[in-house]
């Protein structure tokens, strides 16, 4: 049987010849097909959190090939897309909690902030900052074994696992609970090749995955290699479920490209709501819509892709991970 996942990677990877994007889903663009999500009753729950529109108004999309997967065009107020953008930089690149790939590697000192160093130190900034690929934060992925640890464990971001929650609770999702994060970090010529991800103890969670900045090509396919992948955009703000029959199928990223959409260049101040400034850094909320204080942000994501893949790894009521002897 061909692998005809591989020879779509393939073909979005190539540049020359150049890819021809006309077979590729813009969920953006009204010609996509569009799932009516209130009327459809995906969303069994009405909520709203700082940093997102309130759910009637997100654009939700199911694709035809692929049960489970969900779509949602950037869910994001201004602010909020800004806010998220930030702490993926600034905060969730903070060790110890969060482990780097530049860790080990000596190019960062263990008592250096690289976020810090990005932008206060151009020299070495341009080495370090196209040279961060990944962060991982809660249960850390082990690149190697692909198992999952309480030794290598460590608190989970509030305000993410906040926002995961709710998301997940807006298409039905109730008992969600976020404990695993990788950022990626994408560069022009970066590319993300096929996998599943089934290191999760629980596989029935949803896998919630919220793209910021450069925009993408982004596939997914079925349980194995044999079937044909359906190509996607994801841009800016967009969040992508993998939930149900969809949670276990191969995607990749085979395409970084060197525009982003949905930011806009004037964003109004303003604070987080009262229920959300105790979950948000509400003074990092504050401050992201001045452009002085964004300018550093926006010159990252004008030329990278930050992808944050939220998962649940345990089963409601459980509290860790029992290591079989
Ligand atoms: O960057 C993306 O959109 C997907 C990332 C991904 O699949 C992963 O981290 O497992
Ligand atoms: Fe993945």
């Amino acid at each position: 049987m061909p692998e005809l996942f591989k020879e779509s990677f393939k073909k979005y990877k190539s540049k020359c010849p150049p890819p021809d994007f006309s077979e590729v889903i813009n969920f953006g663009s009204k010609s996509s097909i569009q799932i009516e999500g209130v009327k459809n009753g995906k969303i069994v729950n009405p909520v709203h959190l700082c940093g997102l529109q309130p759910v009637s108004q997100w654009k939700i999309s199911e694709i035809e090939n692929n049960p489970g997967m969900i779509h949602v065009v950037n869910p994001f107020t201004d602010v909020g897309h800004r806010y998220w953008v930030c702490r993926a930089l600034s905060s969730y690149t903070q060790r110890p909690e969060s482990k780097l790939s530049l860790d080990g590697i000596g190019d960062l000192q263990e008592d250096e902030d690289w976020w810090e160093l990005c932008t206060r130190d151009a020299f070495r900034a341009k080495h370090l900052q196209p040279g961060l690929r990944w962060a991982t934060m809660g249960y850390h992925h082990n690149w190697n074994t692909k198992i999952y640890s309480e030794e290598e464990r460590d608190a989970f971001p509030g305000d993410l696992a906040a926002l995961s929650q709710c998301i997940a609770n807006a298409v039905g999702y109730s008992d969600f609970c976020a404990e695993a994060a990788i950022v990626n970090f994408y560069h022009k010529n970066s590319a993300l090749a096929g996998h599943t991800d089934h290191s999760e103890r629980n596989l029935e969670a949803p896998l919630l995955s919220f793209s910021f900045g450069c925009s993408a090509v982004f596939l997914i396919g079925g349980k194995t290699l044999e079937t044909k992948p359906t190509a996607m955009f994801l841009h800016s703000g967009d969040l992508v479920i993998m939930a149900g029959e969809s949670r276990l199928c191969y995607h990749s990223v085979p395409k970084i490209l060197p525009t982003s959409e949905n930011l806009s260049e004037e964003v109004p101040c303003c604070s987080p709501c009262k229920d959300c400034c105790c979950i948000l850094d509400a003074d990092l909320f504050t401050k992201c819509s001045d452009n002085e204080f964004w300018e550093p942000f926006k010159k990252y994501i004008e030329k990278s892709r930050i992808n944050l893949n939220v998962r649940q790894v345990l089963y409601p009521g459980e509290t860790r991970l029992i290591s079989e002897t």
